[in-house]
């Protein structure tokens, strides 16, 4: 199809005028972030469709072209939950965290490092970005420490990681000669060990380490919902300590936003939760007066 011919069809109900308009409005948003590090963390629940990979893949393409500095850090839970239960390997899960056994934990690396790095890098670089794929024992980037729930000193999760420390020196070269890095919440310690690490909790370390200004965690749900199941649009951390203390927040949400209200007060300006659901998800949140989802906000924005 021509490309007059294709762009007929696509835009036959919107006028060269409003056409204009819309990509006008992209352009404080293009000047605020250009030459900025903005982190986005891939949750595996909004990598289930290929034109919703392929939409993403775009965004993170463009982002890089008009001088924004894109890291993606990607997630993977269902895609791990897949491959444990063709091995016939059974999974529990303690305050959100996947119990980490060597069996478990070899299968944690060949998915998140292998399968689904290796098909993100693939698809940025099919839409014509130049992606690499790392997980964070490449350069060991990732130190990290085995983890220890608060207030359960006696339960173990295994080879489940935190972050102890981001080393940026690899990330920063990959930025400066253009590439897009990609990576896998995969943390390694001195003796070589790998560790299974929560993905928000690895973006917002990530985020903080690079002096991020912002860092979007794309879900599975709107954002963050009140009671009635309607969209907050914007939260400081006042109002999450209200809506976690009400019981309004709970479940997942309880570590996403341990790590977005860790990554505000460490001087990342705005996270923000949306939905991958969402076709064009990142580019909407960007660059569109309407946005996405719930900015998190220090209280003296
Ligand atoms: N107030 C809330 N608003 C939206 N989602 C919430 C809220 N409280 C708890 N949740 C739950 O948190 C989930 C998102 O966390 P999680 O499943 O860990 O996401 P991901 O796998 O993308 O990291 C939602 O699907 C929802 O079930
Ligand atoms: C310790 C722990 O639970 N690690 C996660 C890592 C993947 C992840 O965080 O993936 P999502 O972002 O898609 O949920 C897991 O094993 O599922």
């Amino acid at each position: 199809m021509s490309k007059d011919t294709e762009s007929d069809t696509k835009n036959s109900a919107r006028s060269p005028a409003d056409t204009a308009r819309v990509l006008n409005e992209a352009l404080p948003y293009l000047q605020r972030y250009s030459g900025q590090t903005v982190v986005i963390k891939y949750g595996g629940n909004a990598m289930t469709d290929e034109t919703l990979k392929r939409s993403f893949a775009q965004n993170v393409v463009m982002m890089k072209q008009v001088g924004i500095n894109p890291i993606v850090v990607h997630g993977g839970g269902p895609q791990i939950g897949e491959m444990l239960n063709r091995l016939a390997i059974e999974s529990q899960f303690i305050d959100g965290m996947r119990v980490t056994d060597s069996a478990t934990m070899e299968v944690v690396e060949m998915v998140l490092g292998g399968l689904v790095n290796k098909s993100i890098v693939s698809l940025l670089n099919q839409v014509g970005g130049r992606a690499i794929g790392l997980t964070g024992k490449d350069a060991t980037m990732i130190e990290a420490t085995p983890m220890r729930l608060p207030g359960k000193p006696d339960v173990s999760l295994g080879f489940v990681g935190e972050v102890k420390h981001i080393r940026t020196g690899m990330l920063n070269q990959l930025v400066d000669n253009n590439i897009i890095p990609v990576i896998a919440p995969i943390g390694t310690d001195a003796n070589g060990a790998s560790y299974n690490i929560n993905a928000d909790l690895v973006a917002s370390s990530i985020a903080i380490a690079l002096n991020a200004s912002r860092l979007l965690l794309l879900t599975n749900t709107p954002g963050i919902l009140d009671q009635k199941g309607e969209l907050l649009t914007g939260l400081t951390p006042k109002d999450i300590a209200a809506l976690i203390e009400e019981g309004t927040l709970y479940g997942g949400m309880l570590p996403k936003v341990q790590c977005a209200l860790d990554a505000v007060a460490a001087g990342v300006r705005s996270v923000v939760i949306i939905d991958g659901r969402v076709e064009h998800a990142v580019l909407l949140e960007l660059f569109t007066d309407q946005g996405l989802g719930t900015l998190i906000h220090a209280s003296s924005d």
